[in-house]
């Protein structure tokens, strides 16, 4: 496999370039009249016009303009956002995505190695117990995404096929759950474990799909369906990283392709769930695969209708093998997340939510991008490794309150919503009796906060000593 000490960035030659025969005026001019955008359109207005370098200000505040214009057409002053978990199951992995520091190896989990690793792994029971807690809290929803530990199998049976192989951890990337020092159950049981309540339980991504059918002739659909037995609600669209082959060759040669990705995706959506999709940027890709990426989605989307909302994942460098190897010096800058918002929301003419999240972005950043084309502004999360691990530090949570200030402060309406957007709750910020803010919508919440002024769940300070 491809390491990052491989990849010489000078040398990446790639057959797709920003180049056109479109010009930038051409291409406003259709973003402004709601015109279907061209993949020229979309990279003359991501690079501000190919007709000259580097990113031209006055360009680019036009096409801020023209997205944020048709941000309010399409779902108005709301911003959105969710009163949500991120319980990560395990960070067990061998696919060895050279923008992840997320990942550890998975043989260090093995019962006999004798390796101290920073990862972590948990059993069904630990997941359901961090989730019942945070259920109490008043959450709606459960995000869970997790490494491709090895011991990982759909159910019973999977394991059967899998160990079935002549040798599984070679053909098939499988050892026993008694190799390792903590079994993580099968996807069924910690599905089945998060799954508490009414909870929504939004998890296993296409690459997560992928692991829980390998080395069988199941289709994608038949493991989500299984999955949605278990109390999966929906799925995240992550792993789809950039959707055009010479990039992934570069960036994460483990993964599954493109094609693959979409599969997977369209089983999902014939499985009956809803789905995110997203983009992670600013790495050793270009304006014109932003946007082929951008035109992939579209395409799925109109084939099946069920993305609710597209998740822009700006590239986090500092402790990447991409970084630690000088492939990268930075990520995206502030135009190009900019702009990179703003071209989603006026390409994806068929995905109602443009998402800006603020363990991308920051606060301050992140409010900027709501003027920019987006209306979602992700959710509380309560817990955060992705990011944090690769160098991120926009923090763990975000309260209910902190919601209704910083949305306030823009002069938007702030709504707490369902992971599906079905189920809305817009907050007056001003009314004294709606104070102090806290969730709605989740099946325990009752809008007391789920956080105290420190951060620590509500209600878990011990109380004052008498004296
Ligand atoms: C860490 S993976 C976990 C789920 C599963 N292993 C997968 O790859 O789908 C989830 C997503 O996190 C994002 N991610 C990982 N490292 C990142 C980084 N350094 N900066 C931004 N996003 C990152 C990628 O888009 C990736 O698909
Ligand atoms: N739930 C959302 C998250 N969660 C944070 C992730 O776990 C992760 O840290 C990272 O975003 C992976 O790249 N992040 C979002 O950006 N949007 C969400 O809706
Ligand atoms: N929550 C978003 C995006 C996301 C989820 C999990 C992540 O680790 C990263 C991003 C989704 O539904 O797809
Ligand atoms: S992005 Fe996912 S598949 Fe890739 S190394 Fe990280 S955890 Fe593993």
């Amino acid at each position: 496999m491809t390491s990052a000490s491989e990849v010489d960035p000078e040398a990446i030659d790639y057959e797709h370039v920003p180049e056109t025969d479109q010009s930038f005026e051409n291409a406003l001019a259709n973003a402004r009249d709601g015109r279907r955008l061209s993949v020229a359109d979309g990279i003359e207005l991501i690079t501000t016009g190919t007709d000259r370098e580097g990113i031209d200000p006055a360009r680019k505040e036009a096409v801020l303009e023209a997205a944020d214009r048709r941000r309010a057409e399409v779902v108005g002053e709301e911003v959105t956002f969710v009163a949500n978990l991120n319980n990560n199951v395990t960070t067990a992995c061998n696919t060895g995505c050279l923008f992840c520091n997320f990942k550890d190896t998975a043989h260090a989990f093995e019962a006999d190695s004798g390796i101290d690793h920073p990862g972590f792994t948990k059993t069904p029971a630990e997941s359901r117990e961090i989730v019942a807690e945070a259920l109490e809290m008043g959450i709606s929803e459960v995000t869970s995404v997790s490494g491709l530990h090895p011991a990982f199998a759909l159910n019973t049976e999977h394991h059967e096929i899998l160990r079935a192989h002549d040798d599984p951890a070679r053909e098939v990337n499988y050892k026993p759950p008694a190799a390792y020092a903590t079994d993580p159950g099968t996807y069924r049981e910690q599905l089945t474990a998060m799954s508490v309540g009414d909870v929504h339980l939004h998890s296993i991504t296409p690459e997560e799909a992928a692991h829980a059918k390998r080395g069988t002739d199941w289709s994608y659909e038949d493991v989500y369906r299984e999955l949605a037995d278990a109390g999966l609600d929906s799925a995240p669209g992550t792993a789809a990283e950039i959707l055009v082959d010479e990039v992934r060759d570069v960036i994460c040669p483990g993964k599954i392709r493109t094609d693959d990705w979409v599969a997977a995706m369209e089983g999902a959506m014939a499985a009956g769930l809803d789905t995110t999709a997203t983009i992670m940027y600013g790495h050793v890709e270009n304006a014109a695969h932003r946007v082929e990426h951008l035109k992939v989605v579209r395409d799925l989307q109109d084939r099946t209708g069920g993305i609710r909302e597209f998740v822009p994942l700006s590239f986090i460098h500092e402790n990447t093998p991409l970084a630690e190897h000088g492939v990268v010096d930075s990520g995206a800058s502030d135009a190009e997340d900019e702009l990179l918002i703003a071209v989603s929301r006026l390409f994806l003419d068929n995905i109602d939510h443009v998402q800006s999240s603020w363990v991308k972005y920051g606060n301050e950043k992140g409010l900027k991008l709501l003027n920019c084309g987006a209306d979602d502004f992700m959710g509380t999360i309560l817990s955060e490794e992705i990011t944090a691990r690769a160098g991120g530090e926009f923090g763990q949570f975000r309260s209910v309150a902190d919601y209704v200030e910083m949305i306030d402060a823009i002069g938007r309406v702030p709504v707490e919503r369902s992971t599906d957007y079905r189920t809305r709750r817009r907050i007056d910020p001003h009314d004294p009796d709606a104070k102090p803010f806290g969730p709605t919508i989740g099946p325990r919440a009752d809008g007391t906060p789920m956080l105290d002024d420190a951060g620590n769940p509500d209600g878990s300070s011990p109380a004052p000593a008498d004296d």
